[in-house]
């Protein structure tokens, strides 16, 4: 029987093989293929055609299914949900709007970049933004936290959820009770790529928005890139991932338990320990069967497979500092850096959406409560994407005034630099006088 656990041992290998870096979502060309028609027909049907992929994909089997969640429904939802867990909800929430109130930039700015020649940036909520809270390998009230706050904390006027429908037809009870805790009122029940195309285009029960954040399967990845020309894809936040990255001074029972964490979300995940210490590789790899005898069967099937396929297990490097330099040409969503000094190392790590440090940090925390967002870009775009944020969620608009006495030199500038590009219209508007306004300070 082949091992369980995909085990690498680079500690006679020159370089990173590149094998080692990809992901399940690293070629989407068969997602894109699929996804195309789905678009289409939303885009000529409608509302119709997501009551039919509902059916399809999520086995919906109420044919007149409300598309927009009702009043009733988030009623119902807060008599579902357990009292403790909506208290847990809460917790969150409030961990998370600190964080994100704290991370708003202040409205406006301006500096003097020289005498009379004022300029600045105004900071202003996007209009529209829907939020992708996934549903296929389970239900993440978590994910409407972590979506939702940073755009109320921006004031998006129009902030709205998707998600898929269960098979009866309803929201998971969770998401809704995080989304009116929130203050989101609007939750439509449309997902994978059909709800991607919802709100790019607009149906009659769903409105297009300008921007969509939140993670998704490879179906939704697919068709946010497809349809990017119309809607605003946001950060790229597709199946989750994480490194977990030690030295010998840790408790491998700490470095598997955490291993297994972002495993088990789906086969399409990717897990990997990351360690220069021999024996914690050795002793992981001998732990993991007895933990997913532990796990629902379901979940260590997933574990499983992430474990022991092309994406994840066990990496055992040269020394530390390889160890390093592959965590930062993978760049993880997740990185728990469980070292005898993981603030110092801290400073070593350039490419990870975000780093927890230390064994009291673990994956778990950050996904629900700690306050950082858990929306963060994955398939290696954290070499130059960022954690979901309250500026995912605004924009700025920059302006500037010149003072009368500033203009003159600013002009001759400007002209010189409009005559060597061949723009004689930029050209004759500064090379004459013009009426100077007076200033009105206010
Ligand atoms: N970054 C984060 O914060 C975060 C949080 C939670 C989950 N995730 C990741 O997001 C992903 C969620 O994926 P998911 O599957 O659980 O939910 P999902 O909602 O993203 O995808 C399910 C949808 O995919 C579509 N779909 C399924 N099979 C299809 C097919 N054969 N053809 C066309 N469409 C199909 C359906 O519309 C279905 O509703 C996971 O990979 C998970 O790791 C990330
Ligand atoms: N690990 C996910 C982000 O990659 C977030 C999450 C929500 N629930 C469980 N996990
Ligand atoms: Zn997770």
């Amino acid at each position: 029987m082949p091992h369980p656990v995909t085990f690498h041992d680079l500690t006679d290998v020159e370089g990173i093989p590149p094998a080692l870096l990809r992901r399940t979502e690293s070629d989407l060309s068969v997602f894109i293929e699929r996804v195309k028609p789905i678009i289409d027909k939303v885009r000529t049907e409608g509302d119709a055609a997501l009551r039919h992929f509902a059916q399809a994909f999520d086995n919906v089997s109420v044919p007149d299914m409300a598309i927009r969640a009702t009043e009733e429904e988030f009623d119902d939802a807060f008599r579902a949900v357990d009292p403790e867990v909506v208290r847990s909800i809460e917790y969150g929430i409030a961990n998370i709007r600190r964080f994100h109130e704290a991370q708003k930039p202040e409205d406006s700015w301006m500096v003097e970049v020289r005498p009379g020649l004022w300029a600045g940036d105004r900071c202003l909520p996007i209009e529209s933004v829907a939020c992708y809270v996934p549903r296929g390998k389970g239900a993440f009230p978590s994910v409407v936290n972590m979506t939702a706050i940073p755009g109320k904390v921006a004031g998006v006027p129009r902030l709205v959820i998707i998600t898929p429908p269960a098979p009866d037809g309803r929201v998971d009870p969770g998401t809704l009770v995080a989304a009116r805790l929130i203050g989101v009122d609007e939750v439509y029940k449309c997902g994978g790529a059909q709800g991607v195309a919802a709100v790019a285009y607009g149906t009659e029960t769903v409105p297009a928005c300008a921007k969509i954040v939140g993670p998704g399967s490879p179906y939704v990845v697919a068709a946010k890139r497809l349809l990017s020309d119309i809607l605003d894809p946001g950060t790229p936040a597709g199946p989750s991932e994480a490194i977990i990255l030690t030295d010998d001074s840790v408790d491998p029972e700490i470095a598997v338990l955490d291993l297994l964490i972002e495993s088990e979300h789906g086969p399409d995940s990717s897990a990997w320990l990351v360690t220069s210490s021999r024996r914690v590789a050795e002793a992981a790899i001998e732990a993991l069967p007895r933990h997913w005898a532990q796990m629902d069967d379901r979940r260590a099937d997933f574990s499983r497979a992430v474990l022991g396929g092309a994406h994840g297990g066990v990496i055992l490097t040269r020394d530390f500092d390889a160890a390093v330099a592959f965590t930062n040409a993978y760049a993880p969503e997740h990185l728990e850096l469980l070292t005898s000094d993981p603030m110092a190392d801290l400073g070593r790590i350039r490419n990870a959406g975000e780093v927890l440090l230390g064994t009291a940090s673990p994956v778990t925390l950050c996904n629900y409560v700690l306050g950082p967002n858990a929306v963060l870009p994955t398939n290696r775009s954290a070499r130059t994407h960022s954690p979901l944020s309250v500026h995912d969620y605004m924009k700025r608009m920059s302006f500037a005034r010149v003072a009368p006495e500033a203009y003159p030199e600013a002009a001759a500038h400007a002209e010189r630099f409009a005559r060597y590009e061949g723009f004689t219209a930029h050209a004759r508007a500064v090379s004459s006088a013009r009426p100077m306004p007076t200033l009105v300070r206010r």
